[in-house]
Order: C-alpha cells, then structure tokens, then sequence
C-alpha cells in the first residue's frame, strides 16, 4: 500500500493530510529524518518557509530531504513547499535562509504581497483536466504566496496566473520590517510546475474540495517500471487509521 509522507514541522499539513484521507491514501506525518524511508512520496505542506527551515534545520532534516529528492520518489511542495524545493529564492528575509532544491526555477519568496493581499482565483489547468478529467479551471487559493518567476528547460509549466492590480500597484514588499523593492513589470507569472518527480504549486489545493492535484501528484513515478500510486477515493468519509484512531477531514473552502 502506498504510503505518502507529510513534513510536519509547521503549516498546513493536517489539511494536506485530511485530503490524503479523503482520496483514501495512507498519509504519515514526518517530522524525524528516519521516517522519510517508510515513505514512497513527500509531501512539503504550505506555512511559511523560513520558520521551516530553521525547524527542519534543528532537526538535521536537509540531508534526509535531499537524499529523499534524489531518489526520484514524487515530492510536492505547496507555497512555502515550493519555496523550499526552488533551486533558488529570492525575497529572503535577512541572512537568507536553506533551501531543499531540486526543482529548476527561481521564486520570489512573497511575490503577491503580505498576508493582507492573499486571494483567490480561477486558474486554467488544462494538463490537470487532461489527466484527472473535471473542469479546465481550479480555484486558486494564494496566502501571501510566492511565484515563479524563471524556470529550467526541463520543467513543464501546468499554470499561471495574471499578476493582480493590487500587486502591480505593490512595487515595495515589506519584509522584516524593511521595504524592498519589487519592480513588477510582467503580466502573467508561473504558479504550477513539474520536472521529472517534482511538482510544485503557489497555491493551496488541500484548502479545497477538489482533490485533482493530490490524485495527479499520485500518479508521478519515478520511471516507467514502476507502478503508479494507486488511490481510492473516499470523498465525503471520515477515516480510521491503521491504530484505529478516528480522523474526521477538516473543513475545506467550497
Ligand atoms: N502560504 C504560504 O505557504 C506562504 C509562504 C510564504 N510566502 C513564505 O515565505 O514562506
């Protein structure tokens, strides 16, 4: 059976896994280096990518994580998991802060602005539509969420989004108490990618009822020889887990 890691340092993994739960997948939370060899795919949950890392850092996680990216097994990082899989980031707050890396772009750490300018939004995801059927669009759910603003030659853009107004007008973006510059010249900016085992999305898919992105993460596998993860869907339910202890799934945006 398959079994999904979920770093559970900070944010949002108990949402990431009440969909796991949902699509009827076993969901293990991960928080020592250890654990990530009982696991057959990872996934790095939104929050906020400094407090992360200097978590994960205490932890002496990185060197599991790398080894864990290395190894081709799928790994998904949502917000400030996206953050942390980037080769590269930029918004940093002062001293910089590690990154996992792995997945070939570069990031602008708070891209859309502070907490107050989250948003939601329709995105087109016609790859996601393609391979899960349902509707071309899913609703984008961005908290003071980063972008993408370049990508490597092997990484497969699967959405982007119109820059708003709001962060158009934005040209400062204030961080640690310091105002930056962020001079935003382009109309459209990266929000989903994948390249090769790595998918990574500025958004929040386990804040809503559509578990497309968690079924489509799933499907990745390392090569051909191996077997796809399977999932059964359980929408609706709540789960026991393999202790019997009773999970009931989370509210969720509708
Ligand atoms: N919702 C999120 O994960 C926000 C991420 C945040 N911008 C960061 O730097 O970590």
């Amino acid at each position: 059976m398959t079994t999904v890691g979920v770093l559970a340092l900070q944010g949002s993994f108990n949402e990431h896994m009440a969909a796991l739960r949902r699509i009827g997948v076993k969901g293990v939370e991960i928080r020592k280096a250890e654990q990530l060899q009982a696991v057959d795919a990872l996934i790095i949950p939104g929050g906020e990518s400094t407090t992360m890392a200097k978590l994960a850092h205490c932890h002496n996680l990185f060197p599991a994580l790398r080894e864990f990216v290395s190894t081709g097994k799928p790994v998904w990082g949502t917000c400030a998991g996206l953050i942390f899989l980037a080769n590269k980031a930029i918004g940093q707050k002062s001293g910089g802060q590690e990154l996992i890396g792995g997945l070939d772009c570069i990031v602008n750490r708070n891209f859309f602005g502070s907490q107050l300018q989250s948003f939601e939004t329709e995105l087109s995801v016609p790859k996601l539509a393609e391979e899960e059927g349902g509707p071309n669009g899913f609703r984008g759910v961005f908290i003071r969420a980063p972008a993408i603003l370049e990508v490597g030659p092997d990484v497969e853009i699967l959405a982007d989004c119109p820059v708003p107004l709001e962060t158009k007008k934005n040209i400062m973006s204030v961080d640690n108490g310091q105002e930056e510059e962020m001079l935003v010249s382009c109309e459209r900016v990266i929000v989903a990618v994948r390249q090769g085992n790595l998918l990574g999305t500025a958004f929040h898919p386990e804040l809503t009822s559509d578990l497309r992105w968690h079924s489509f993460f799933l499907k990745m596998k390392k090569d051909s020889s191996d077997r796809s993860l399977q999932c059964v869907p359980t929408l609706g339910t709540d789960l026991e887990d393999s202790r019997g202890k009773r999970h009931f799934n989370l509210p969720i945006y509708e």
